[in-house]
């Protein structure tokens, strides 16, 4: 067989749970990772949209237990590994340990982009658990390619096994998104892999991750119909195709990917992510992706558009987990509208 040379990894069962609004069924976790698995994706995440523990007034209720969802994804996986997603503060340790009973394999731990160091205390633990170990540094267009370095390497010295620029807000492009793989991979060298997710809202995922392979990432990620926060992720059927056309070994079959696209996921879909108005100025203005449907929701309650309030959560540069700050704006550009 041949070497792989990227590993495409997947995430509609995780990033998907932003755009479902975390009313994914286990159903719908069981069809969607027997499809992956059969088309030959290694990684699959299963988990709240916000990580272990996500489900929360603050980041909105999953449907089903995640940790249902966690052990029907290991029951039906026969050669992929399921991974999790932890935000340190918001998961813990604990729960880290639940998911590794249940079977998980490998775990991801997402913090903002400047704080890497909070996650040492779970990158250890991971390790000890004997998991597969990725970190992700969330919104990296905020930091530059050198800070992000100096933030990846604090996660390998925890002991991460891979570092991923997290496009969040898909506001990276072309060159932005590869400057900063090159810088991860210049600092790391042998000691660790870098990753690259991207998000669909200036439509640059696809383009993004290809020169972010060219820089040298080794996992690059996707999710099926770009299920995802914002205008969606990379779609990995596309990514599997692009890569197919650049002859770079994915290890993955392409049609298998497209048909579990059409026929698994697309039926369950509540919202296929689109670039509108609001997810474009996500990219544009550098908002997390997740923030759509509380922007949306925000707006609808307080009768003013869901795209002016995320034009101002990017002016404030507000980060993941300041949710509940969306509904202030919104309260804010109503009062504004009222007084003029
Ligand atoms: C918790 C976030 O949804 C993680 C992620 O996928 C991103 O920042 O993008
Ligand atoms: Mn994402």
């Amino acid at each position: 067989m041949t070497e792989r040379e990227v590993r495409l990894v997947d995430t509609s069962l995780r990033d998907g749970s932003h755009a479902m609004a975390h009313q994914f069924t286990e159903e719908n976790v069981r069809d969607t990772v027997r499809a992956l698995d059969r088309a030959g994706i290694s990684l699959i995440e299963v988990a709240h949209g916000d990580g272990l523990g996500g489900s929360t007034f603050n980041y909105g209720f999953s449907l089903v237990d995640e940790r249902k969802l966690i052990a029907a994804a290991v029951e039906e996986a026969t050669q992929a590994r399921i991974a999790v997603l932890l935000l340190p503060g918001q998961g813990t340790v604990t729960d880290l340990k639940a998911a590794a009973d249940l079977g998980a394999g490998a775990v991801r731990i997402a913090t903002h982009c400047t704080e890497a160091d909070v996650s040492i205390q779970h990158f250890t633990a991971a390790r000890e658990l004997g998991l597969e170990t990725v970190g992700f540094l969330m919104l990296s267009h905020m930091a530059t390619p050198e800070t992000l370095a100096e933030q990846g390497r604090i996660m390998v010295d925890a002991g991460c096994q891979c570092v991923y620029i997290v496009d969040s807000a898909g506001a990276l492009i072309l060159e932005e998104a590869a400057d900063r793989v090159a810088a991860l991979v210049a600092e790391f060298g042998d000691a660790a892999q870098v990753g690259y997710h991207g998000h669909q809202n200036l439509s640059f995922g696809v383009a993004n991750s290809v020169l972010a392979h060219r820089a040298g990432a080794k996992q690059i990620d996707g999710s099926l119909v770009a299920l995802g926060a914002g205008a969606g992720n990379s779609p990995t059927e596309v990514l599997a195709a692009v890569f197919e056309r650049l002859g770079v070994e994915t290890g993955v079959d392409k049609d298998v990917l497209m048909d579990a696209a059409e026929n698994v996921v697309k039926p369950f879909i509540t919202r296929l992510p689109v670039m509108d108005r609001s997810s474009i100025v996500q990219g544009f203005a550098g908002v997390y992706s997740s923030f759509l449907l509380h922007a949306e929701r925000a707006a609808e309650r307080y009768g003013v558009a869901a795209h002016e309030i995320l034009y101002r959560v990017g002016e404030n540069c507000y980060v993941g987990g300041q949710e509940d700050m969306i509904i202030d704006i919104a309260l804010e550009l109503a009062a504004e509208r009222k007084s003029a």
